[in-house]
């Protein structure tokens, strides 16, 4: 598990360490940890040129040290000093080390930049003249190293207020911080590294974690001798309408793909047709009036996708509501329960996995507040609503009560694409049938879509159906 932590937690940290260690030993050790993953980036560090952007904190100091360990080893040591003041003590080393000052041209050169400008200790969009270095770092032609953070980005949520750099690497240290594990600050991280300077023991529990294949491995249910349909799960789909057919489809193959025991469709004639000629492995049950009378046992539900907004879906929501078993409320089924909130009162669990406009809606906030502040707004209607809320996006957020949330890691861009987050639905309905925590259910089951997602483009455009293919071979892939 990668656990990543707020500013303010991280200080605290660091200040129970650094009572008990002589002044300076946590910056030498972030500053050698950091000019080794500089050299590891660099491949050869003699001859190379060296940028650090200084800020006045000690973020800064971190990043003259390490060009103090860069120039000893024959690198051509910049510091462009971009703060009202300076580590000084850092500098006196640099300049005794051969390193110079220069003005923020020296970028335009680069083989490499340092960025130190701010860290944990910023607040607020990026002031003049970081700005404006921030931005010409993005223009220029060197490898960006990112100090602690990407300047310009909320270590804390991942907010990005203004400019902001791009790092090809970011060195963190201690510990990760939220923000580069969250979009937008996600975006500006790169590779992540992290520097051991001995906080671990000091540290609180933390405020967002990342689960590993290692982790899914574990919390994934695997079938043995003793299995049978009810061990493997039974999910219950009730998505699809006349006019929208293929989210039943989709819905489905996810749930089949992801090692379903047995699939219960529910739906109208249109899509029970379109279900049954995909999949024949999935027990239908047409429905002539919006109705479970005969349906079967089903240890979850997942409602929506597909499922229209008219009175036939809401009466249909509200049979599978009623129901004792988790239910997954996905699409239509999010805009049926903004309409009508009465739905959600149930006492089995409920896992919701909007988008950020179908969250905004169900929140009633304003789509661009929902997209600024993800993680603010995922805790929230988690809190709010009493549900376990899945927010799809480029890093997908999953937020409960109480819990650390977990942010999803893999995936791939060409996952942006209609009808994956029906698969995505399917995934999670089987793994919170086979028993898994909707906080679980919902995490693995991003993370599997992610993989899955990553497997199938493998660099180039996919269809929806590919994703529901790949499943297997993300599942496969874990161990
Ligand atoms: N503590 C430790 O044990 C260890 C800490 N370590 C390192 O220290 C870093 C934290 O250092 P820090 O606390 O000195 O803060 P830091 O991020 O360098 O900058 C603060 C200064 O920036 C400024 N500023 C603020 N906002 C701004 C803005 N929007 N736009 C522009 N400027 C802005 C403001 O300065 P002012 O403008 O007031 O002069 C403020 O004083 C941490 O990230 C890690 O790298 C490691 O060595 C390991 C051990
Ligand atoms: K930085």
């Amino acid at each position: 598990m990668l656990t990543a932590y707020t500013a303010d937690q991280i200080r605290t940290a660091e200040q129970a360490l650094m009572a008990r260690l002589p002044e300076g030993t946590l910056m030498q050790r972030a500053a050698a940890g950091l000019a080794a993953r500089c050299a590891g980036l660099l491949g050869r560090v003699y001859g190379s040129r060296v940028v650090l952007l200084a800020g006045s904190g000690d973020n800064g100091g971190d990043a003259l040290y390490a060009g103090v360990r860069l120039a000893r080893r024959g690198a051509r040591v910049e510091a462009v000093l971009a703060g009202s003041r300076v580590h000084e003590a850092g500098l006196a080393a640099l300049k005794l080390a051969g390193g110079r000052i220069a003005g923020p041209e020296a970028v335009d050169r680069a083989d490499l930049v340092v960025d130190g400008l701010v860290g944990i200790g910023a607040s607020g969009a990026l002031r003049e003249p970081y700005a404006t270095l921030a931005g010409r770092v993005n223009r220029g032609p060197g490898l960006v190293v990112a100090v602690d953070v990407p300047s310009g980005v909320d270590a804390s949520t991942g907010r990005v207020a203004g400019a902001a750099v791009r790092a090809h690497l970011t060195v963190t240290m201690g510990a990760c911080k939220t923000g580069l594990l969250v979009d937008p600050g996600a975006g500006h991280t790169g590779r992540l590294e992290l520097v051991d300077i001995g906080l671990g023991a000091f540290l609180p529990d933390p405020d967002v974690a990342a689960l590993t294949g290692g982790d899914v491995t574990d919390l994934l249910p695997m079938p043995d001798a003793e299995s049978d349909k009810y061990r493997r799960g039974v999910v219950g789909i009730a998505a699809g309408s006349q006019e929208y057919t293929g989210a039943a489809v989709l819905a489905v193959g996810g749930a089949l793909r992801a090692g379903a025991g047995m699939v219960r469709y529910v739906g109208t004639a249109e899509p029970v047709a379109q279900v049954r000629a995909h999949w024949p492995e999935a027990v239908i049950t047409q429905l002539d009036r919006p109705s479970l009378d005969g349906v079967g046992r089903v240890q979850a539900w997942v409602l929506g996708p597909g499922l229209g907004t008219g009175d036939f879906a809401h009466e249909l929501a509200g049979k599978v509501l009623a129901s004792d078993v988790p239910v997954l409320v996905d699409a239509d089924a999010l805009t049926l329960v903004s309409r009508d909130a009465a739905l959600l009162r149930r006492s089995a669990p409920v896992l919701i996995t909007p988008h950020a406009g179908e969250l905004a809606r169900l929140t009633r906030v304003p789509r661009e507040r929902v997209e600024a502040g993800r993680l603010e707004h995922a805790r929230r209607a988690a809190a709010e609503l009493g549900v376990t809320v899945l927010l799809k996006g480029a890093t997908t957020l999953v937020a409960e009560e109480e819990r650390p949330v977990r942010v999803n890691r893999t995936g791939s861009s060409w996952l942006a694409t209609a009808g994956t987050g029906d698969v995505l639905a399917g995934v999670a309905g089987v793994l919170l049938a086979q028993g898994l925590s909707c906080y679980d259910a919902g995490s693995c089951a991003a993370y599997l879509h992610g993989l899955a997602g990553g497997l199938a483009a493998d660099g180039a455009p996919l269809v929806t159906a590919d994703v529901a293919a790949a499943i297997p071979a993300a599942i496969r892939s874990l161990s």
